[in-house]
């Protein structure tokens, strides 16, 4: 494919999410039935697409127009490059502009330039005050790729030389000790031989951070009750040397690769149906509004609104409760959500304190979205003995 065909291509797609079809589904199809595009030509499809969900309301602002053709011109307008290279109607390029369309946009402003719904904004603003502006903007751009060294298998200096003898260039990240931004090549990472031999895994740092602060000690009973993908399963094996860590997950299929995962990073999961006894440590990573990875799914701040955000929040108070009853007397329940919203965080904190005599907070910690990590909550409570 053409650069310019990239483009066409991420405009149509665009059309069809405007309609509603979730990105990832959207560009799943088209890959599917697009024999002739490569590994490139989907890569870069998928950056475009992506780049445009990021700047969903600037893009339609510079490009005069809601559709995705529009929205294609506003952002080529907005990374200043020139339209008229890309839509000259030559081959599978977007048909030339029209005089209207050269006409039309202008630069966004103000809360324009937030990139999220106005209801968002305003709880993003009356949250951070003269920092949200900085925040939202934050979002605006693509994340760092981010590896977490497998304790297990080898150290920071051995597996960075392990990547870089395959191309891949990292640097040590301040947030966490196992962390490593990779900064050349990243698209290599997951076909590298450190990636599938267990040397490293993908995880954003500050979703390190919130293993790295858990109070842990050899021979400890820890839970993952969200387990999900079990990102942070991993972590909490290599921190207590293997593991055993039981993981659960109210929609089992999601932690349907955990045993492979587990098998290649040498760690001992044990996958619960339904976990019951008394865990030193429980760790409640909830299901959330996204907020502090929208850079990652970008789609989500279009798609969240007021009454789903209510809905997650009960889901987190009912997580709470069930985490709280799974820890032993003088454990430790790690509540965690990768949102910078205090309704999912701070505030479910002090509701749970309020219902549950006996609880007290010992850590806190809310991780804003930066060139090091995407915006992350987390509070360690203690149940007292
Ligand atoms: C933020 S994701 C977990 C990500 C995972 N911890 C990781 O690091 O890769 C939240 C998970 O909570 C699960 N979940 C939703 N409701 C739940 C519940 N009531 N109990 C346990 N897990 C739940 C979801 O299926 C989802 O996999």
């Amino acid at each position: 494919m053409t650069p310019a065909a990239r483009y066409a291509t991420a405009a149509e797609l665009c059309d069809l999410i405007a309609s509603g079809e979730p990105a990832e589904r959207a560009l799943t199809r088209w890959a599917r039935q697009a024999r002739y595009a490569g590994s490139k030509d989907r890569a870069a499809v998928r950056d475009h697409v992506f780049d445009i969900l990021r700047r969903w309301r600037s893009v339609a602002v510079a490009g005069g127009g809601e559709t995705g053709r529009a929205r294609v011109l506003g952002l080529l307008r907005l990374e200043g490059l020139d339209p008229e290279g890309i839509f000259t109607g030559e081959g599978h390029a977007p048909a030339p502009l029209s005089e209207v369309e050269r006409a039309a946009g202008r630069s966004p402003e103000g809360r324009e330039t937030w990139e999220m719904p106005g209801w968002l904004c305003d709880r993003v603003a009356s949250a951070y005050g003269a920092e949200a502006e900085a925040i939202t903007h934050a979002l605006r751009h693509r994340a760092p790729v981010t590896l977490r060294v497998n304790a297990l298998k080898t150290g920071v200096v051995a597996a960075q030389a392990a990547l870089a003898a395959e191309g891949i260039e990292t640097a040590p990240n301040p947030l966490a000790p196992m962390a490593l931004t990779v900064t050349g090549n990243a698209r290599r990472v997951a076909a590298s031989r450190a990636y599938l031999e267990g040397l490293v895994e993908l995880q954003d740092a500050a979703s390190q951070t919130v293993v790295e602060l858990l109070p842990l000690e050899p021979g400890m009973a820890a839970l993952d009750l969200c387990a999900g993908g079990g990102g942070k399963t991993l972590g909490l094996a290599a921190r207590l040397g293997g593991g055993p860590v039981d993981a659960h997950d109210a929609d089992a299929g999601r932690m349907s690769n955990l045993p492979m995962r587990a098998g290649r990073a040498g760690a001992e999961i044990r996958i619960r149906t339904e976990p019951e006894g008394e865990y030193d440590i429980v760790l409640a990573d909830v299901p959330c509004s996204g907020s502090g990875a929208w850079r990652r799914a970008p789609e989500g701040k279009w798609r969240l609104t007021e009454s789903g955000l209510d809905d997650l929040l009960t889901t987190q108070d009912g997580i709470l409760n069930h985490a709280a009853s799974l820890v032993a007397p003088g454990g430790t329940l790690a509540y965690a959500t990768c949102s910078i919203l205090p309704e999912e965080n701070a505030e479910r904190v002090s509701a749970f304190l309020h219902r549950a005599p006996g609880w007290s907070v010992v850590l806190e910690r809310q991780f804003l979205p930066d060139a090091q990590g995407d915006g992350f909550y987390t509070a360690q409570l203690r149940r007292e003995r």
